[in-house]
């Protein structure tokens, strides 16, 4: 009885836990709708947009069948936050209603502009990496786990296939992202990088930016060691094989889409991380 008292006083700090990441997250999407808001007049869109409401909706519907959460619940939760993103941007409750602004407007050059230094006072409103690294920990650890190894199989699958990764069998390489405070230790196991609890022989250590910037291949690992904006730590060995090894990737190999939502995703970084320095 008392340790089912325990087991039961546990379990309801952990859902404690779980609804303040949920606060955290809306926190965190509220702040995106903020910014959706500014950035779409620029971009030649009208505020209230039925089309990508009805793919929000979507998508929430197909990850809540693959979590087991109720269609119903899940269809609950959208319709809150989307009413909540609307009334934000003082639209009414109700999409289908919404006023004059039926669907998008889209102008030409509507692709993202080169130049994000523009975007600077909107970027400065997202949070900084540390406040988001909350949010990450609270997504479970074999989620991360079963992502980041999903992405390397796709970025890494030429170096796999010919062989280049063997040097990773039986040993174990960190990726410390230090702004978020993550840490994951790989290892070459059956042809696959895997993540592995255990100790890293050797680690590289580095802001999410600068790992991005470097995954993406906007900055070169050369240039990324030298200014001491990555670290290598521990079997010297091992930590220079894998940078070569970065350096010799054969980027042609990654699929085209992937290339570009990297390329995406480090300059967009690199744009947030500049503004929020000039703060
Ligand atoms: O993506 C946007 O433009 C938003 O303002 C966010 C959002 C949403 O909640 O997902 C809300 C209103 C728009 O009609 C479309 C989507």
């Amino acid at each position: 009885m008392r340790a089912e008292r325990f087991a039961l006083a546990r379990t309801r700090a952990t859902i404690d836990a779980v609804d303040d990441g949920m606060l955290l997250l809306l926190a965190a999407r509220r702040r995106l709708v903020r910014l959706a808001a500014r950035l779409k007049p620029s971009a030649g869109l009208v505020a209230s947009d039925p089309a990508r409401e009805s793919a929000v909706r979507q998508r929430g519907q197909r990850l809540a069948r693959r979590l087991d959460v109720p269609a119903g619940t899940a269809a609950h939760l959208f319709d809150l936050m989307i009413a909540d993103a609307r009334a934000q941007q003082g639209l009414s409750d109700d999409a289908d209603q919404g006023g004059q602004d039926r669907s998008p407007v889209m102008l030409d050059g509507m692709n993202p502009p080169n130049d994000l230094s523009r975007a600077a006072p909107m970027l400065r409103l997202l949070p900084p990496p540390r406040r988001i690294a909350p949010l990450l920990r609270v997504l479970p650890a074999r989620w991360q786990h079963a992502l980041l190894e999903r992405a390397m199989a796709r970025v890494l699958a030429a170096p796999i296939a010919d062989g280049a990764l063997d040097f990773m069998a039986g040993r174990r390489l960190g990726i410390e992202v230090s702004d978020l405070g993550l840490c994951w230790v790989l290892s070459l196991r059956d042809g696959r990088l895997v993540v592995v609890d255990d100790r890293p022989e050797a680690s590289v250590r580095g802001s999410a930016t600068d790992l991005l910037l470097l995954a993406s291949r906007l900055e070169d690992a050369d240039t990324l060691f030298f200014q001491r904006n990555l670290v290598l730590t521990g079997d010297t060995e091992l930590g220079l094989t894998a940078r070569n090894l970065l350096d010799r990737l054969p980027w042609e190999s990654v699929p085209l889409g992937l290339r570009i939502a990297l390329n995406r995703g480090a300059r967009f970084a690199r744009a947030a991380r500049e503004a929020h320095r000039q703060r």
